[in-house]
């Protein structure tokens, strides 16, 4: 889906981050063979983890590791495992792992030793644009798959929907705005994510979420709001409009000790939920 599609005009527009992205990854899938089937790790529970809220805390926390992003540049922690160890001793109900190379520094290897590392579950967090990538991920240990409505097309989520309830892996349906979000549910999208980051622009606005989720928060089993986090007031915010589970990296990966940071953002300084 282009960013003149997404824009709802038949004018050309010039394509954003997110399609000049997903450009490439379809290019590098029509160019490699199929992965090797491995071995398959028994599935961890991402849908009940990010149900599952600790007394004290207004959300469920899924904390992301990534050693750089198109927005914000490298992060100053290269050791992905260290920094999930922490995490999860913090409270993260769940990690998301960047696993694309070019723009992220990540890899599937990454998946891998993060989820051998940690017990709760791992979200495989990239660009997929097949189904054949959904049975890949399960078989690298992917306990939920990230899946961009905004650059899929209708059928394109469908079937890597089905794929993923097939072959037993949580999909997060992440979307922009209104629009996107009402597309993934129609696509049959139980958990959906709304992403502050207009992946077109890189702009960040917290306040895209808290104006989005209400209106699907009876529609939706779990919602999660994304990006551009840093306060325990934007967590209880997000609570407040109707979310499950946040998702954040930057402001964690950018102090000194991410579980730190986890721990402070979600109020575990003495703060009332
Ligand atoms: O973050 C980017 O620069 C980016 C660019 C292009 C496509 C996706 C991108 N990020 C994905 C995400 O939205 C974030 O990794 C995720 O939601 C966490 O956000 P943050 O807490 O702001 O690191």
């Amino acid at each position: 889906m282009s960013g003149a599609q997404r824009g709802g005009t038949s004018s050309p527009a010039a394509p954003g981050t997110l399609d000049i992205i997903m450009a490439r990854k379809r290019r590098e899938l029509a160019e490699r063979p199929r992965l090797a089937p491995r071995p398959r790790p028994e599935p961890r529970d991402f849908t009940g983890a990010l149900l599952r809220r600790a007394a004290g805390r207004p959300v469920t926390v899924i904390a992301e590791v990534k050693r750089k992003s198109p927005s914000g540049g490298a992060f100053p922690h290269s050791d992905v495992v260290a920094v999930a160890r922490a995490y999860e001793a913090a409270g993260a109900s769940a990690i998301s792992v960047l696993t694309d190379g070019p723009d992220f520094g990540g890899a599937l290897e990454d998946l891998v030793a993060v989820r051998a590392a940690v017990s709760i579950p791992v979200l495989r967090k990239d660009f997929l644009v097949a189904a054949r990538e959904v049975e890949e991920s399960a078989l690298w240990g992917a306990d939920a798959i990230l899946l961009i409505a905004d650059a899929l097309e209708d059928g394109e989520l469908r079937e890597m929907l089905a794929t993923a309830h097939q072959v037993k892996v949580a999909a997060l349906v992440e979307a922009h705005t209104e629009a996107h979000a009402e597309r993934a549910l129609a696509a049959g999208a139980r958990l959906v994510g709304i992403n502050n980051r207009d992946l077109a622009t890189l702009k960040t606005d917290v306040g895209t979420a808290l104006r989005v989720m209400p209106k699907l928060r009876s529609r939706s089993q779990v919602l999660v709001a994304e990006s551009g986090l840093k306060s325990l007031a934007e967590l209880r915010a997000a609570r407040d409009a109707g979310a499950d589970a946040v998702l954040v990296g930057e402001s964690l990966l950018r102090d000194a000790d991410p579980g730190r940071a986890l721990r402070r953002l979600m109020g575990e300084d003495g703060g009332s939920p």
